[in-house]
């Protein structure tokens, strides 16, 4: 924190207060010494009777400074220790906790005798999503206060919990709507000459469970699960149970050789990589000098949704659930009314998730939320959303009869996968406000909005599009326009190394596992049978790579001489659409089912196909499976960025975290190449690209040679090593 955010500790006599601190962004060196010059200056001044800690600007804290994690001079002062000192002040300490109080911020209210809490604000202890524990003796502390399994929920999560839900743990001792700081300063002056030996979290005992060692053993299990490879949380459990089964010294002992053990692991890197990359993302640049510090955006009071198939009904949920009043459009009212009860049934659950919010959603009333099948509706709204079918002539007739019935100032926005922003933009008569916005599947609950810009999309346009993204708390990554995007894009070469490596010997599930091993949540096989393979094989089809209009004679394992696996069509051509048909790389319980079973039909096809095709089938291990869908993806990264389709590798990393299932705790795929190191990742690729020379995917990129050739530097100078910044950017 810069002064104005920082940590305030004041000293309260009957009449007099008095700021000790300093604040800087993240409790520095220097606020952890202010503060411990405080508290020694309150302790030996004898008209001081209680000390209170506050922030600055109704923030108390967002805990330790994060880039100082990764600062080669961390000395001086520790929290933990500034944390015992307060503890064992001989004065009353109340924390005022207005705003955040996170981390290492919580850490020191934790070691206050008594904490008020601002109505609005929220506490937690986050630590685990930057990879690493509460290591301010945190972990040791808050099992003492509220008992084990809500400290280990926090601690395992890094939730932020309301002010509310922290006084039902226990966590504070009183919330106020009026003044934090004068409430916490009464606090004060009530309790002085109370015995502050109770107040101590240190000399109380850890609420015993009917079971700790059985709670805390399944609670390792789940997390194991659940984070998939990621060690901190898992690591966070062997903290608290240290908690349960160490005197508080030496738990604070154990509770730092893991933090220890963490801070020094890849995993710690990455994923506060990824916390500065989500940020670095919000400034984005496009052509001609335009940039998000000098684009205004336009108000968003009213949007409307065209399509209210897979894609339109999660949109429409999200627009409502970020207040803004809504236009459902569909072609007709059969499809209307299937798209109206899915919609509701979607927001039904939404509301029953936010259980005292749900009022606020007010999905009934037409003024939020209108189902239409007439254009003539969207007249006046802010904001049009197109999630129709992925047919370039349908979307342009769409945004013809938009830019005719539109106001001149709505943003035109398409939900297209991969099709041409320009191409689109074309039908109307006003270019500069048609710009992609491409949702994730399922729209309400992926994080990700591709933001992609057209030769003509305005930069206020592009403000728009992000201020959207932060209206429905979503990540918005400006991105150029080419086909598949980015994300898209990237997936094409991964998908089809998969295919490759079926045709060659793997099984779909033998690739999936080592990928979701990895940590993907799911593989590309899974993936497909989830999207439904119908998709790719209209897309196909439509880019005239399989279907009538091939020519005779186009062998069945080559297109535009490059290799080609007709695998995806066959499956298609049999009615295995996935799971909404009950088959596709796998068997489902039924249509629509979604627990996936290696199918004995899928194995005999791929043995038939490799019979046909004369393919002698071979052991292909696990690295191999890994580095050729990984580097085939992370290749095309490295093309998007010469190319200028994304700003930095930053975006790419962001985009595949949030929107493809990326294993946060790796970084993303550019982070990954430069973890493995570039000079390794080339050499993969020449080597696979020797043994597969039909398949460009495989080709190392010219971005990637001439990095390996600078000597391989760090991703965040990569951008500086294009030869001329893309005229795109
Ligand atoms: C706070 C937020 C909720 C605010 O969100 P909002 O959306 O309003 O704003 P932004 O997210 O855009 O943030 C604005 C701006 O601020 C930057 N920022 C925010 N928080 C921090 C921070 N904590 N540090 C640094 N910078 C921060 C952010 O990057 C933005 O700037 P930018 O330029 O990037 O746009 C939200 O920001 C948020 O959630 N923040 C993170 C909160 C968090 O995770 N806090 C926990 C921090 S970790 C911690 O506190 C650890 C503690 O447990 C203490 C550990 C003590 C360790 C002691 C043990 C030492 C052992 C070492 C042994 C070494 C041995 C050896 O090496 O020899
Ligand atoms: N499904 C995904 O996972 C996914 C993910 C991202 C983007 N997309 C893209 O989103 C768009 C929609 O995909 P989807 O999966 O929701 O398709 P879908 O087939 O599930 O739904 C399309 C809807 O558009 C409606 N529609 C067609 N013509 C219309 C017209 N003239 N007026 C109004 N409504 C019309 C259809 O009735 C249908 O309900 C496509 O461009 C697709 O590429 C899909």
């Amino acid at each position: 924190m810069r002064r104005g955010r920082g940590l305030h500790a004041a000293g309260a006599g009957p009449e007099r207060y008095q700021g000790y601190g300093r604040g800087l962004r993240g409790i520095s060196l220097a606020v952890l010494q202010a503060l411990e010059d405080g508290l020694e200056k309150a302790d030996a001044d004898p008209s001081v009777k209680a000390v209170m800690i506050c922030g600055e600007n109704g923030k108390f804290s967002a805990g330790a400074d994060i880039r100082g994690f990764s600062s080669p001079n961390r000395q001086g002062p520790s929290l933990a220790a500034l944390v015992s000192l307060i503890e064992s002040s001989k004065k009353p300490v109340v924390a005022a906790i207005e705003g955040i109080a996170l981390g290492g911020g919580l850490e020191v209210a934790l070691g206050c005798h008594y904490r008020v809490a601002h109505v609005k604000a929220r506490m937690g202890l986050p630590e685990v999503t930057l990879g690493l524990l509460p290591g301010a003796e945190g972990t040791q502390r808050l099992p003492r206060l509220i008992g084990v399994p809500a400290a280990l929920d926090m601690i395992t999560t890094g939730k932020h919990i309301s002010a509310h839900e922290a006084l039902k743990l226990g966590l504070v001792d009183e919330v106020v709507e009026a003044n934090t700081v004068e409430a916490a300063m009464h606090l004060a002056n009530q309790v002085i000459g109370q015995p502050l030996g109770p107040r101590r979290l240190s000399l109380r005992p850890v609420p015993p469970l009917p079971d700790t060692d059985g709670f805390l053993r399944a609670a390792r299990l789940r997390v194991r699960e659940r984070a998939r490879g990621c060690l901190a949380p898992e690591l966070c459990v062997q903290a608290v149970r240290a908690a349960t089964e160490l005197p508080f010294s030496a738990g604070v002992r154990r509770e730092r050789e893991l933090f220890v053990e963490l801070l020094s692991s890849g995993q710690a890197r990455a994923l506060q990589y990824a916390f500065f990359a989500e940020r670095a993302v919000r400034r984005w640049s496009a052509p001609g000098g335009a940039a998000s510090h000098g684009a205004a955006p336009r108000p968003l009071r009213s949007a409307a949704v065209i399509g209210l198939g897979t894609m339109g009904r999660g949109i429409v949920t999200c627009l409502v659930k970020a207040n803004i009043p809504v236009v459902a459009l569909e072609q007709n009212l059969e499809y209307l009314n299937v798209g109206r009860k899915a919609v509701m049934l979607l927001l039904e659950r939404e509301a029953k998730k936010m259980e005292q919010d749900a009022q606020a959603l007010d999905f009934h009333n037409p003024a939020r939320l209108q189902f239409t099948v007439d254009f003539d509706l969207l007249r006046d709204v802010d904001l049009v959303i197109e999630a129709v079918f992925e047919d370039m002539a349908l979307k342009k007739e769409i945004f013809h009869k938009l830019s005719r019935i539109c106001k001149p100032e709505a943003l035109l926005c398409t939900n297209t996968s991969a099709l041409d922003i320009d191409e689109i933009a074309s039908a109307t008569s006003r270019p500069e406000q048609v710009i992609g916005t491409h949702f994730f599947s399922p729209a309400h609950v992926m994080r990700l909005l591709e933001i992609i810009y057209g030769r003509h999309t305005s930069p206020t346009a592009i403000a728009t599009a992000m201020q959207l993204a932060r209206a429905l708390r979503k990540v918005g990554v400006v991105v150029g326009n080419c086909f598949g995007f980015v994300g898209n894009r990237m997936m094409f070469p991964y998908v089809e190394q998969a295919v490759f490596l079926l045709e060659e010997g793997s099984r779909p599930e033998e690739v999936d596992q080592v990928l979701e091993d990895f940590g993907f949540k799911i593989g590309p096989f899974r993936m497909s049978d989830l999207a439904g393979l119908d998709v790719g094989w209209r897309s196909r089809q439509g880019q005239g790579l399989t279907g009538p209009s091939v020519p005779a004679g186009t062998p069945a394992r080559q297109r535009l001489g490059r290799r080609y696996s007709p695998l995806p069509d066959l499956l298609c051509e049999s009615g295995r659409f996935g799971q909404k048909s009950g088959t596709g790389w796998y068997r489902y319980e039924r249509a629509g089912g979604r627990t996936a079973t290696p199918d004995p039909g899928v194995h005999s096809l791929l043995a038939q196909y490799r019979h046909t095709h004369g393919i002698r089938p071979r052991h292909i291990d696990q690295e191999e499976i890994l580095e050729r869908c990984l580097f085939a993806l992370i290749n095309e990264g490295f093309a998007i960025l010469a190319e200028g389709i994304a700003a930095g590798p930053e975006h790419l990393d962001v985009i595949y975290i949030n929107g493809y299932g990326w294993p946060r705790h790796r970084g993303g795929p550019m982070f990954y190449a430069a973890t493995v190191g570039l000079p390794r990742v080339l050499a993969r690729l020449q080597h696979h690209s020797q043994a597969h020379p039909d398949v460009p995917g495989l080709r190392p990129s010219a971005f990637l040679e001439k990095l390996v050739a600078m000597g391989n530097p760090p991703l965040k100078e990569w951008m500086s090593y294009l030869s001329q910044q893309s005229p795109r950017l």
